[in-house]
C-alpha cells in the first residue's frame, strides 16, 4: 500500500468504494462493515483534498448512493436528496459549529438535534393531502418508485390530517425496521431454513425493494419524518423544529428523541444523552444529526457537492469492525457449558478494544463457518458481549484452514465433553471435580434440599475455593476450625468488613463451631438427597427419589447401566444416559469414593423395590439398549428365537432370526463393538443378580404398602423429610393433605390445621415414637 502513488491509491480507493457502494445500495448485501467503508472513504477524501486533480468523475465523494437498478420506474426528484457529512470526534463537532457560525456571522447558533436512523431515505409525495408517490433516494437525483410497497406501511398516512393542505408536499424521512421485528423475522427465517439478514437496515432495504408488495407487508416496516422536499401552496415554517411539529399535526410519525439545543456544548450534551439511551431504543441508530434550526440559515449555508453545509451526522463509535481470528478456544461455564470463543487480533469496536468474541456454540460456528485465520465482522453493541457476526469469505486465506471441531475433552479438567441429542450446548461431564464448576457444585451440594449444610453460604464457598481449602465436595468433611477461621479472615478482607475475630474473638469461634457441626450432621442424608446433591445433570428431586425408591442402594445406582435406568418410571433415554455417564466418569467416581471415605453414609437404604421384577423383562431391557432400528416388537421377536442375551452376544451375524435385513445389519454392527457386547452381558448378570434379591411377589413388599401418611409439626429427633423417607422405604405413601383416605397423621410440636382436620375426620394420630414403633424401629 505504501508503495502506491497517491494517484494509484485514489484510483484503487475509487474502484473499491464503488464496488462496496453497489453491494450496499443496490444489492442490499454489504461486503464490509460501515466503519471499514467510512475509513476508506475518509482516506479518499483526504487524498482528493491534497490533490484536487485526482478527483475522478465517478468518485464516491462526489455523489450520493447509487443509480437505480431499473426494476422499478425511475423518479426524478424535484429537489435532490443528498447525503450528510460525518463527524466522529469532539473536534469535528467544534469545527462544524465554527464553520456554521462563521458562515452565518453569528455568536451562537440554535440547532435542531435528532437521532440518525439506520434505515433508508424515502421521499413521500402528497398532492392536496393525498399520498401519490414514494421514491427512494437512488443517486440523489433519480430514485425508484416504490409507492406500492410504501402503501403497506401502516405508519404512513395515505391522507394527511386536517384541512387547508398544500397542493404539493414532499415529506422526507427514513424507512426502517424495529429491532424486535427484525429479530422475530430472523427467527422465522432460521426456522424455515432460509437466509438470515445481517441487520435491520439491510432487511428494511430488501423489503422495500420487493417486487411483490405482499412480502413487504409481512416485514413490518416503519417510518419517521425528518425533512422536506418540494412544497407548493403553503408557507414553509420558520424552523426545522416547527416543521416537525407541523408534521405531527398532519399525522406523520416523528421520533420523540428530537430536541432544540444551543452551541457546540448543547450538541455534545445531546450526543452523550442519546448515546446513553441508545440500547433501549426500539430502532437502530448510528449517530445523531444536527441541523441549524432556522430554515433561512439552512438556505444561507447551502450545499457542497453531496451534502448540506448546515447539517452534520455525528456518528457513534462503530459497533462492527473487521479483524482476524487467531485461534478458537473453548470456555467452561460454571455449570459446565462449553462455549467456543474466538481469540481475535485486537480491534477497537463499540468504544473498547475487543480481543475475544463469543461463538455461542458448535452449531453457530458451523453455520457461520468460522475458521482460524478468517477475517470476520465482530459486533459489540452496548454492554452486550462481543460476537462474531460473519466471515468475509473473500478474504479466507489459502490454503483453506480446516473447519472447526469442538474438542472432546474439557480444557479445564480433562473429563469428557458430551452433547446431548437436541441440545445446542455441549458440557463438561466432570461436574463434581471440574475446577470451572467447583463453586457451583459445592453450592448445589450444600443446599437446603440437598445435604443441607446450614451456614455455608455463597460467600464462604467462594472463599473456601479461593483459599484452596476445598477442591471437591469431599474436602468439606476434612475442614478444621483453623481452616474456617482463615477462610473467614479472607472473606472479611475481601469484602472490607471488620474481622469479627478482632472485634469479638468468642463469637467467631462459635460461628465456626456451628458450621463444623452443620457439616458433621450433614453426613447422614437420606439416599435421595445425596443423589440430588451430586448435581448430576437432569437429576432433580423427583428423579433422585425414583432412583432411591426403585434401586434402594447407592451402590446399585452407581453401577446401574443406562438400559436399566431407562426402564424405571419417568426416566427417559437422555436422563438415563446422563446418570450412567456421570457415574462412569473416573473423576466423579473418585470424588464419590472420597465422600464415602469421609464418612458420608446415605440413610434409608433398602432392597430394590419388588415391582422392579416386572421392569427387568428382558425384552424391555433389550429395547432400552437403544440399538439402532431395534424397536420393542423387534426385540421381542429376536429374544423369542435367540432365548438369552448370552446367545445373542455370542453371535456375529443376525440374519437367522427372520428380521428385516436392515435390522439384522444394524444389530450386527452394534454387536461388532466389544464394549457393547460386554455391556449386554453385564446387563444380563445384573438382571440375574437383582432377581435373586427381589421377593417373589409384590405382597412381600414393605409392610406399610397401601398406607397413606401425613406429616405435620416439628418432630423431636428427625426432620419431616427423614421421617417421610423411612415411611416410603417401608412401602408407605406420604401425602400433603389430610382426607378420609389418610391412614395416619404423624404430628409433632406446633402441629396446626392438619392435626385438627385429622381429629375431625377421626384419622389415627401418631407421635414420632408411635411412628417408629409402627416401622418396627
Ligand atoms: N458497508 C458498505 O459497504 C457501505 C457501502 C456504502 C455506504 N455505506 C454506509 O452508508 C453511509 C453512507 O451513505 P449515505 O450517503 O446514505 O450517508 P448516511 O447514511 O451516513 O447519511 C445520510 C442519510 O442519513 C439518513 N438519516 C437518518 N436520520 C436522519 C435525520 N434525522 N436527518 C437526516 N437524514 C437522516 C438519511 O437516509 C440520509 O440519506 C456511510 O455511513 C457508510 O458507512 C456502507
Ligand atoms: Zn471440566
Amino acid at each position: 500500500m505504501t508503495t502506491q502513488t497517491p494517484a494509484e491509491r485514489a484510483a484503487w480507493l475509487t474502484a473499491e468504494l464503488n464496488r462496496h457502494l453497489h453491494a450496499y445500495h443496490v444489492l442490499d448485501a454489504p461486503t464490509i462493515p460501515d466503519a471499514e467503508y467510512d475509513k476508506l472513504f475518509i482516506e479518499l477524501q483526504q487524498i482528493e483534498a491534497a490533490h484536487p486533480e485526482l478527483v475522478a468523475p465517478d468518485s464516491p465523494t462526489m455523489r450520493v448512493g447509487a443509480p437505480p437498478l431499473g426494476q422499478f420506474e425511475a423518479v426524478t426528484h424535484a429537489v435532490p436528496m443528498l447525503s450528510l457529512n460525518n463527524g466522529f470526534t469532539d473536534e469535528d463537532i467544534e469545527n462544524f459549529d465554527r464553520r456554521v457560525r462563521e458562515g452565518l456571522d453569528a455568536m451562537e447558533v440554535e440547532y435542531a438535534a435528532e437521532v440518525k436512523f439506520d434505515g433508508l431515505a424515502i421521499n413521500l409525495r402528497y398532492e392536496n393531502g393525498v399520498f401519490v408517490q414514494a421514491a427512494t433516494r437512488g443517486d440523489g437525483y433519480t430514485g425508484e418508485d416504490v409507492s406500492a410497497n410504501i402503501r403497506t406501511i401502516r405508519a404512513i398516512p395515505l391522507r394527511l390530517h386536517g384541512d387547508d393542505l398544500p397542493a404539493v408536499l414532499e415529506v422526507r424521512g427514513e424507512v426502517l425496521m424495529f429491532k424486535a421485528d427484525f429479530n422475530a423475522m430472523n427467527e422465522r427465517q432460521r426456522a424455515a431454513g432460509q437466509k438470515e439478514f445481517v441487520n435491520p437496515r439491510n432487511a428494511a432495504a430488501g423489503a422495500l425493494r420487493q417486487l411483490d408488495s405482499r412480502i413487504t407487508a409481512e416485514r413490518k416496516l416503519r417510518f419517521f419524518a425528518y425533512g422536506i422536499g418540494e412544497l407548493v401552496g403553503a408557507e414553509l415554517p420558520q424552523t426545522h423544529s416547527a416543521l416537525l411539529d407541523w408534521y405531527e399535526k398532519l399525522g406523520l410519525p416523528v421520533a420523540k428523541e428530537r430536541a432544540v439545543v444551543r452551541g457546540k456544548d448543547g450538541l455534545l450534551d445531546y450526543y452523550a444523552r442519546i448515546g446513553q439511551g441508545r440500547p433501549a431504543m426500539p430502532y437502530e441508530i448510528d449517530g445523531v444529526v444536527y441541523k441549524t434550526n432556522r430554515l433561512a440559515d439552512q438556505r444561507a449555508l447551502g450545499f457542497v457537492s453531496r451534502a448540506p453545509r448546515f447539517a452534520l451526522a455525528h456518528k457513534f463509535p462503530a459497533e462492527e469492525a473487521l479483524t482476524t481470528v487467531q485461534a478458537i478456544e473453548v470456555q467452561v461455564g460454571r455449570t459446565g457449558a462449553i462455549t467456543p470463543v474466538a481469540r481475535l487480533v485486537p480491534v477497537f469496536v463499540g468504544g473498547v478494544t475487543v480481543t475475544n468474541a463469543t461463538l455461542h456454540n458448535e452449531d453457530e460456528v458451523r453455520r457461520k463457518d468460522v475458521r482460524v485465520g478468517d477475517t470476520v465482522i465482530v459486533r459489540r453493541a452496548g454492554d452486550v458481549i462481543p460476537e462474531v457476526l460473519a466471515v468475509v469469505l473473500e478474504r479466507r486465506p489459502t490454503p483453506e484452514p480446516a473447519p472447526y471441531v469442538l474438542p472432546n475433552t474439557c480444557p479445564v479438567c480433562g473429563s469428557h465433553v458430551v452433547r446431548e441429542e437436541g441440545e445446542a450446548v455441549a458440557r463438561c461431564s466432570g461436574g463434581l471435580t471440574c475446577a470451572a464448576q467447583r463453586k457451583e457444585a459445592i453450592r448445589h451440594f450444600a443446599g437446603r434440599r440437598m445435604m443441607d449444610i446450614e451456614g455455608l453460604g455463597d460467600r464462604y464457598i467462594d472463599s473456601l475455593v479461593e483459599c484452596n481449602l476445598v477442591h471437591g465436595v469431599a474436602d468439606l468433611y476434612s475442614l478444621t476450625l483453623d481452616d474456617l477461621l482463615q477462610m473467614k479472615r479472607m472473606a472479611d478482607e475481601r469484602d472490607g468488613t471488620t474481622p469479627e475475630t478482632v472485634k469479638q474473638g468468642k463469637v467467631a469461634t462459635k460461628w465456626a463451631d456451628n458450621l463444623l457441626q452443620a457439616i458433621e450432621s450433614s453426613k447422614r442424608p437420606p439416599l435421595e438427597r445425596l443423589l440430588f446433591a451430586l448435581g448430576i445433570r437432569h437429576v432433580g428431586e423427583s428423579t433422585a427419589k425414583t432412583l432411591a425408591d426403585w434401586l434402594g442402594r447407592f451402590e446399585l445406582v452407581r453401577q446401574a447401566p443406562a438400559a436399566l435406568l431407562r426402564v424405571l418410571p419417568d426416566i427417559g433415554g437422555t436422563v438415563a444416559e446422563s446418570i450412567a455417564d456421570f457415574f462412569a466418569e473416573e473423576k466423579n467416581q473418585q470424588a464419590i469414593d472420597a465422600l464415602l471415605a469421609a464418612g458420608v453414609t446415605p440413610q434409608g437404604e433398602h432392597a430394590p423395590k419388588a415391582q422392579l421384577r416386572e421392569k427387568l423383562d428382558p425384552v424391555q431391557l433389550l429395547a432400552a439398549l437403544a440399538i439402532p432400528k431395534l424397536t420393542e416388537p423387534r426385540a421381542r421377536q429376536l429374544l423369542e428365537q435367540a432365548g438369552t442375551f448370552e446367545t445373542l452376544a455370542s453371535r456375529r451375524t443376525f440374519d437367522v432370526y427372520g428380521l428385516p435385513a436392515t435390522v439384522a445389519g444394524a444389530l450386527e454392527e452394534w454387536m461388532a463393538v466389544p464394549a457393547q457386547r460386554e455391556a449386554l452381558l453385564q446387563l444380563d448378570r445384573l438382571r440375574a443378580d437383582l432377581l435373586a434379591q427381589l421377593p417373589e411377589t409384590a405382597a412381600a413388599e414393605g409392610h406399610l404398602s397401601g398406607k397413606t401418611f401425613v406429616l405435620t409439626g416439628t418432630l423431636p429427633t428427625m426432620s419431616r423429610d427423614a421421617a417421610g423417607a423411612l415411611i416410603e422405604a417401608a412401602g408407605g405413601k406420604v401425602s400433603g393433605s389430610v382426607s378420609k383416605k389418610t391412614s395416619y397423621v404423624v404430628a409433632g410440636a406446633e402441629a396446626g390445621s392438619k392435626l385438627a382436620k385429622a381429629e375431625e375426620l377421626g384419622v389415627t394420630i401418631l407421635d414420632e415414637a408411635g411412628l417408629l414403633a409402627l416401622l418396627g424401629k
